[in-house]
């Protein structure tokens, strides 16, 4: 029994000997490094370095129009940037635009798709108006709340730039500043400059109009390249469909979410799963979180022994996936930290199973997503195309052979 299990030598059946194509697509295994991986150490000021003030990128007179962004950033991340070979990369920003910004009901501003957009599809990028790093030093591991050089920051402003600047949104009335108030309203997080590993903020003109959903149709990422923020379609949006990040953390249950939006924005959130009276979205949240966690530090173990188990079921690996996508369906949450946990399982089960049609399905799928979060397919395509070069393609039957992975 034991010999027929694990296939021993005597009993195993001969392999062709002809070359088989050696796989030369290794499949990705997720989650993928996004942009600006955000640390929680806050950086200590070197003896030579000075919070600064800047305009980056630095005028370029054979650009003469290009927008540029007040910076209140240290001396030494300034260096590093315009020490950048390239720097700055032209603003591709899509033409023609596929939004506008008009006013919503109950929300203030907010933005609004006039095409439909898919999944992965750029939508804004935009040179932020003002750039900060969140903590900034005011002696030793002291750090202040900016007021004053905000002021000035905004003051430094082109003109056109200081009315976009002041005509957003200023949800904390008058409990600080109004440049403060602004910045704190509309900043986005993103994490790290160069030299620089914590969290940074951009106050943009229109991507700071997005309005907030639980279930977000949209991601936006920073790319020091362009020294730009852009928003990426996580969910195919419809014409006419309102375009909606996230302020919070999503899988946090739904009476804190709404604490801090209503504490941090001042607005009480009625997206679909924050104004349903059913527990439902809290359980699918905290299942989808607490085994995205387990399978994470899994990595491919489990997947392994299925393909070394003949007595496993084939659909051992798919069936344990296929929920997980079911509740991110439901939950309309296809996060870049979750999803490619389970996309890469399904894929590798598929290839593993010599499911050629449901390894390229699933493949596309995963391109799609990641270019929203990191505007490329991260490697996804590659398998997509040619599911037989992988280097789990028919794993199972080679086990059974007496091959085990
Ligand atoms: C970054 S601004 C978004 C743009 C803003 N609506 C405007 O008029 O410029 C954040 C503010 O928008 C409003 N807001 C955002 N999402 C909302 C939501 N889901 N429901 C109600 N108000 C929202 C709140 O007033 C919040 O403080």
């Amino acid at each position: 029994m034991k010999g027929e299990l694990l296939g021993e030598a005597s009993s195993r059946p001969k392999l062709s000997t002809s070359p088989a194509p050696r796989p030369n697509i290794k499949i990705p295994s997720g989650p993928f490094k996004i942009n600006g991986t955000r640390t929680a150490v806050i950086p200590t000021l070197g003896p030579n370095d000075a919070l600064i003030m800047t305009t980056l990128p630095l005028y370029d007179e054979s650009r003469p129009n290009d927008p540029r962004t007040e910076c209140i950033i240290l001396q030494s991340v300034k260096d590093k940037i315009t020490s950048m070979p390239g720097f700055p990369e032209p603003i591709d920003a899509p033409n023609p635009k596929k939004y506008v910004i008009k006013p919503t009901k109950g929300k203030g501003m907010g933005m609004f798709a006039t095409a439909d957009i898919d999944v992965g599809e750029i939508i804004v990028v935009e040179r932020p108006l003002l750039i900060s790093m969140r903590r900034l030093y005011g002696g030793p591991n002291n750090w202040q709340h900016p007021y004053e050089f905000q002021r000035i920051a905004v003051e430094r402003m082109e003109e056109q730039d200081r009315e976009e600047f002041f005509a957003l949104h200023n949800c904390k009335g008058y409990t600080r500043p109004h440049e403060t108030g602004i910045s704190d309203t509309n900043a986005v997080a993103f994490g790290g400059l160069p030299g620089y590993d914590a969290d940074c903020t951009a106050v943009c003109k229109d991507i700071s109009r997005a309005n907030h959903s639980c279930s977000p149709n949209v991601d936006w990422d920073w790319r020091l390249e362009s020294f730009t923020f852009e928003l990426r379609a996580c969910w195919p949006i419809l014409k006419g469909e309102e375009i909606f990040g996230s302020y919070t953390g999503l899988f946090e249950p739904r009476i804190e979410r709404r604490k801090f939006l209503l504490e941090r924005y001042n607005f009480k959130c009625v997206c679909t799963s924050c104004s349903s009276e059913s527990p439902r979205s809290d359980v699918n949240r905290m299942v989808l979180k607490n085994a995205t966690k387990s399978a994470w530090c899994d990595g491919d173990k489990t997947l392994k022994d299925w393909v070394n188990n003949p007595s496993a079921p084939d659909d051992l690996i798919i069936a344990r996936c296929m929920p997980m996508i079911a509740i991110m369906l439901e939950e309309k949450l296809f996060r870049p930290h979750v999803w490619p946990i389970w996309f890469q399982r399904i894929i590798k089960a598929f290839c593993a199973l010599e499911d050629e049609e449901n390894a390229r399905f699933w493949a596309e799928k995963a391109a799609k997503l990641s270019r929203t979060a990191m505007r490329n397919d991260a490697g996804w395509e590659a398998v997509a195309k040619a599911p037989k070069n992988t280097d789990w393609w028919g794993l199972r039957a080679k086990a059974r052979n007496g091959y085990p992975a």
